[in-house]
């Protein structure tokens, strides 16, 4: 139906304008690209499902996400991916951690705050019902 979709249109523009703030944060930065096999060779042998703010971007953008729920899904996945592959107690390996978690935090922090509980449901049943 056309209110399905435009339903749908404004949750793409929500989830776009809640990406672009957490992609301005410099701290962020190793999460906003695939990684370059090139930079860090093992990479692929260890992450079997990478993921990162571009690729969720395009995603969007392909109608990929239709629920806060499933965009989520790929946030958690940055997340857990770089606390995977860097589990090491050296600093570089922490402070990657600790940046990883923090972007899920904002995430999931600027969702609770600004998606209406309603709308996220009326996303759901529209996923649900196709
Ligand atoms: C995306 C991601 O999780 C990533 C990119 S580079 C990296 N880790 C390192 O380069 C070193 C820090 N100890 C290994 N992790």
């Amino acid at each position: 139906r056309e209110s399905e979709e435009a339903t749908l249109r404004e949750l793409r523009i929500f989830l776009r304008e809640v990406l672009s703030r957490i992609a301005l944060e410099r701290k962020f930065r190793n999460f906003a690209k695939a990684v370059d096999p090139e930079e860090v060779p093992d990479y692929f042998a260890v992450i079997k499902n990478p993921m990162d703010l571009s690729t969720m971007m395009n995603k969007i953008n392909m109608h990929e996400y239709t629920s806060a729920k499933d965009f989520l899904v790929d946030i958690d996945l940055i997340t857990s991916n770089a606390l995977e592959y860097n589990p090491d107690q050296d600093p570089s390996d922490r402070q990657i951690r600790n940046y990883a978690c923090e972007l899920k935090d904002m995430a999931y922090a600027i969702i609770d705050a600004e998606m209406d509980s309603d709308f996220e449901q009326t996303c759901v049943d529209i996923a649900t019902s196709r």
